[in-house]
């Protein structure tokens, strides 16, 4: 199995170019279900999270064609990937896919708006929380779909003539329910309005990409979304938005390890939260032409308390990275986990790096040190590996990352792209 070896104490110096979103590319892939034309996504990121999706929207008879790349990047970079989903092949998700990508559960949308039915197993993913699936039950049985648990699945029936326009208040933000009643409210008879939506900037392209394939969609980005509904959507061609959380995770890099770094293709409005807490630790960031500059030279890393919250507050999917950064802070930070109850699986392996870290409930308190010394260290999962790359970067000696299966699912050619801007970073294969 591939390790990464790190071995820290350089700056990091140079320009960082961030693919596309994982978590937008995601939905955007799966949108292809709900048309008969092609939906050509640009800038999908090279990740086993999208080659994956691919395979089982393959099962479902999506013809996936891949070509054209960014410029000045070579292979392995965020390509052009045509989807066309001619008829539907099947409509059941099997468990052998669905269970290692929390994501693919979402086809549940598309299928049952398209085909009137779905059978679909319960997901898998990242293992940070319980992560149960009862908005998407409730949203879709809003919508008139008759949802019933049988064997590890979800069957889905939308009553004769197609799922029907509905109010449905989320009693809890998700990102994941509400792309899917989005999906699946397009193809809707009459008018949909989601209460209570989350606002993430990749709900946004979703919806974006689905207007430009014909839907009627407004509010995206608000927590009121109202669809109505078409008979049918078209193709369209769309641009996977940036990555927000790869963006937020190298500027922590950066801030960790000093230097000064330009991350290109990327936008700050969509990480704010993020971006201010890094400048209270003592980063110096600005906008660039079309990206951000991160540099922190000399001074040490200032400690900041933050909360993770749906968007626009911080994300939870930096809320290890930048406890990461806390480690070396000059004094003692909290940081509060509120989304996923499981989220603190870096903590045990931080501490091997010999960070001082405590947890008490949701809130975890970091006492800065004034080093972290290489260990081995296992990731746990998408975000933590990361969390363990950006420790070691800062740490003396060398840092063996074990399981960076978890890495691979999220960052594109991360080892590349640190390397370049002068850090110590190799993967190994035994
Ligand atoms: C592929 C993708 O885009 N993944 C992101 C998505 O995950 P995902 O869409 O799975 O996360 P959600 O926003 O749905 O989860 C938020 C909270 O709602 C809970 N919940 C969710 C659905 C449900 O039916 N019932 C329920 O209780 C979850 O357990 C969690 O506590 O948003 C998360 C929150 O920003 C990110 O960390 C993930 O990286
Ligand atoms: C938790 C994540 O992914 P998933 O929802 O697919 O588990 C993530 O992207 O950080």
């Amino acid at each position: 199995m591939d390790r990464i070896r790190i071995v820290g104490g350089n700056e990091l110096n140079g320009i960082i170019p961030i693919s596309g979103a994982k978590n937008a590319a995601l939905p955007l892939m799966i949108a292809s279900l709900l048309t008969s034309d092609t939906l050509t996504l640009e800038n999908v990121p090279h990740l086993a999270d999208v080659e994956l999706l691919m395979r089982i929207l393959g099962n479902h008879g999506v013809d996936v064609a891949v070509n054209g790349r960014r410029e000045r990047q070579e292979d392995g970079y965020s390509r052009t990937i045509h989807f066309t989903c001619r008829t539907i092949a099947d409509t059941t998700a099997p468990y052998e896919l669905v269970a290692k990508m929390r994501a693919s559960f979402w086809v549940i949308g598309p299928l049952l708006a398209r085909e009137g039915q779905a059978r679909v197993s319960l997901p898998g993913g990242c293992a940070i929380g319980t992560r149960p699936v009862d908005l998407f039950i409730d949203g879709l049985t809003a919508l008139g779909a008759t949802m019933e648990i049988d064997g590890g699945y979800i069957n889905a029936t939308a009553p004769k003539g197609g799922l029907i326009g509905a109010r449905y208040v989320f009693p809890k933000v998700s990102v994941g329910a509400t792309h899917v009643m989005m999906m699946a409210a397009t193809l809707a008879r009459g008018t949909t309005v989601i209460g209570n939506a989350a606002r993430e900037p990749e709900v946004v392209d979703l919806a974006n990409c689905l207007i430009a394939m014909g839907a009627k969609i407004s509010g995206a980005g608000t927590s009121t979304i109202t669809i109505e509904g078409v008979t049918s959507l078209s193709g369209a061609r769309h641009r996977v938005l940036p990555d927000r959380i790869e963006t937020g995770t190298y500027a922590m890099a950066v801030a960790m390890a000093g230097g000064d770094v330009t991350l290109e293709n990327t936008d700050m409005a969509l990480l704010d939260t993020a971006l201010e807490s890094l400048r209270r630790a003592g980063a110096d960031i600005s906008a660039t032409n079309n990206g951000i500059r991160v540099r922190r030279n000399g001074g040490g890393i200032k400690p900041v308390d933050i909360v993770t919250d749906p968007f626009p507050g911080f994300p939870t999917d930096l809320q290890a990275q930048f406890m990461a950064l806390m480690t070396r802070s000059t004094g003692t930070s909290h940081i509060t986990e509120t989304i996923f109850e499981n989220r603190f699986m870096h903590v045990q392996e931080l501490a091997r790096l010999g960070a001082k870290i405590s947890l008490s409930g949701q809130t975890a308190k970091i006492e800065g040190v004034e080093r972290l010394k290489g260990a081995p260290v296992m990731a746990t999962d998408l975000r933590a590996s990361v969390s363990l790359v950006i420790a070691g970067l800062a740490a003396e000696g060398e840092t063996l990352v074990s399981r960076i299966y978890h890495l691979d699912r999220g960052f594109e050619r991360l080892e590349d792209k640190l390397t370049r801007c002068g850090a110590v970073v190799e993967r190994i294969s035994d």
